[in-house]
């Protein structure tokens, strides 16, 4: 297979001095001679310009990103390693799909405060289910304010009969801890007909409650989960924990229903501080703070057993725990649901070398996904590229003009457009290899020195030109678009 013209391979050193003919685009040139494809022209209004890196790579060579999931040629590695995996791409892409979802028909108010499109997160929901003694709705809505989306939590029915309750949201927004969905606000209402109040959460696309993870329709596992995923929830819900005991608040709110299952293996306990509003606490803080922990003990027993119900008949199913799992683990659950432990100092010491486990899993997952960025790393680049290209080939109203004509300078862009994307095989057959694509839009972007030859479509004429002044015309070509319209184009 070839694309019609090869690549010489040559390298030019007259173009290093030569004399740039346009003022507009002057590359940026390191000590080690290399093209820093950051700094692009004066004001040119795709980059922002680097502040502290300046010291680019070779950018059109690229460090694989390995591993590859199978051995793969050179130039499947090229597009291979240019973009993100399918998997993380379609997680996002649904993740995406989920927050831009919009009702048509909706009998819900169209805007409450900033918040716009609000969508129910629990369509079966009839209000029935009294959560925290009141009918609950869940909303993802759109904020005007920042352009995010947030989970509104509606208490429906609900009258705020002392002003200051609801001050205790303002000691929420201070608990900062990743396995906690964090709360914004609160506010009453009477928008939805009635008086309810409302609490802002972040939202997290696509989770779904521990409940419906583990006993929904189609649960995670059929049976008693690996103790590693257990020593997991459990880990993280200590990092829940200390950040919220340490704050003095306590949770109140552990349970399958209420801790959230965000993205693969990842787990945050949702709706803190609404039972605060609700229901305040007259009693010490540190006996509700040890409530918190036989509730963690009785929803990872119930996860254990894979049973609703496992505190109903505690010593079967603790004996169960005990046959089914390690005994590290069947002690800690059975400290947590007898009182056992009653602070986060002594849970953290009683979890301490899973917490390394679960620190491990995080550590690689983290490597994975910055592996993945990778990937991304720089094709942004190449966008940009690609739509000066855009802007600046075959536009009908310069037909006339010399420099922007068949025979002008510009000339060389529209055969380089052509040896990029339009080049054939023996047989005349449409070449179509992205890899092709990407390996001269690096080198195009990097400016660098090899050459390149392009024939005309006619084959009567062959042109031999660097990178480098290729992008040298495109810097020109498209500063001279953004010129205003009563300074002349050359
Ligand atoms: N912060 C959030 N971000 C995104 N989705 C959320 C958020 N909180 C809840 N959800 C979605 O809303 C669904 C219902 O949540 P909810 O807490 O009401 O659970 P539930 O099982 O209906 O509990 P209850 O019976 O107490 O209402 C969850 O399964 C999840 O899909």
């Amino acid at each position: 297979m070839h694309h019609g013209f090869e690549n010489l391979g040559l390298t030019d050193n007259t173009t290093a001095a030569a004399i740039n003919p346009y003022a507009d685009y002057t590359p940026s040139i390191t000590a080690s001679g290399q093209v820093n494809p950051y700094v692009q022209g004066h004001g040119d209004i795709f980059y922002t310009p680097a502040t502290a890196y300046s010291m680019p790579l070779n950018y059109h060579l690229y460090a694989p990103s390995a591993p590859f999931p199978q051995k793969l040629l050179p130039y499947q590695r090229t597009a291979y390693s240019f973009f993100m995996s399918d998997n993380v791409r379609e997680e996002l892409q649904r993740k995406q799909e989920a927050t831009l979802q919009r009702l048509e028909a909706s009998s819900l108010p169209l805007q409450i405060n900033e918040y716009t499109q609000l969508v129910p997160l629990d369509p079966g929901n009839r209000g029935t289910a009294p959560t925290f003694g009141y009918p609950s709705w869940i909303y993802k809505a759109l904020s005007n304010d920042d352009g995010n989306y947030y989970a509104l939590r509606r208490i429906e029915g609900f009258r705020l009969s002392n002003e200051s309750d609801i001050r205790v949201v303002q000691r929420w927004k201070k608990v900062h801890s990743a396995s906690m969905v964090t709360i914004h606000n609160a506010w009453t209402t009477t928008k939805f007909g009635d008086s309810s109040i409302v609490f802002v959460y972040d939202y997290h696309p696509l989770s779904k409650t521990l409940a419906d993870a583990h006993f929904g329709q189609t649960p995670l596992f059929s049976h008693a989960p690996p103790e590693t995923v257990l020593w997991s929830y459990v880990t993280q819900m200590t990092n829940a924990l200390r950040a919220i005991h340490g704050t003095g608040l306590a949770a109140r709110c552990i349970d399958i229903s209420k801790v959230l299952f965000t993205s693969k293996m990842r787990i945050r306990l949702s709706c803190c501080g609404i039972l605060d509003v609700l229901r305040p606490e007259q009693r010490p803080i540190t006996d509700v703070q040890a409530e918190d922990f036989t509730s963690l003990g009785k929803m990872i027993l119930i996860l254990a057993c894979h049973n609703p119900m496992a505190m109903h008949n505690f010593a079967k199913n603790i004996d169960y725990v005990a046959k089914t799992y390690s005994n590290g683990f069947r002690d800690v659950v059975y400290k947590l649901c007898t009182g056992g432990i009653k602070t986060t100092s002594e849970l953290t010491v009683a979890v301490a070398d899973q917490t390394f486990n679960s620190l491990d899993s995080a550590l690689h997952y983290n490597d994975g996904l910055e592996n993945q960025l990778k990937g991304a790393l720089e094709n942004g680049r190449l966008v940009r590229l690609l739509c000066k290209l855009g802007f600046i080939n075959e536009r009908p109203e310069y037909d006339m003009e010399p420099r922007w004509s068949e025979t002008g300078d510009r000339y060389c862009l529209k055969l380089f457009r052509d040896y990029i994307f339009h080049s054939v095989d023996g047989d005349n057959q449409p070449v179509v290899d992205l890899a092709h694509v990407i390996t001269c839009l690096n080198k195009l972007d990097a400016g660098i020195d090899e050459k390149v030859m392009l024939t005309s479509r006619d084959s009567n004429n062959c042109f031999i030109i660097s990178y480098r002044d290729l992008k040298r015309s495109i810097e020109s070509a498209f500063q001279e678009l953004l010129k205003p319209p009563n300074q002349t184009r050359r």
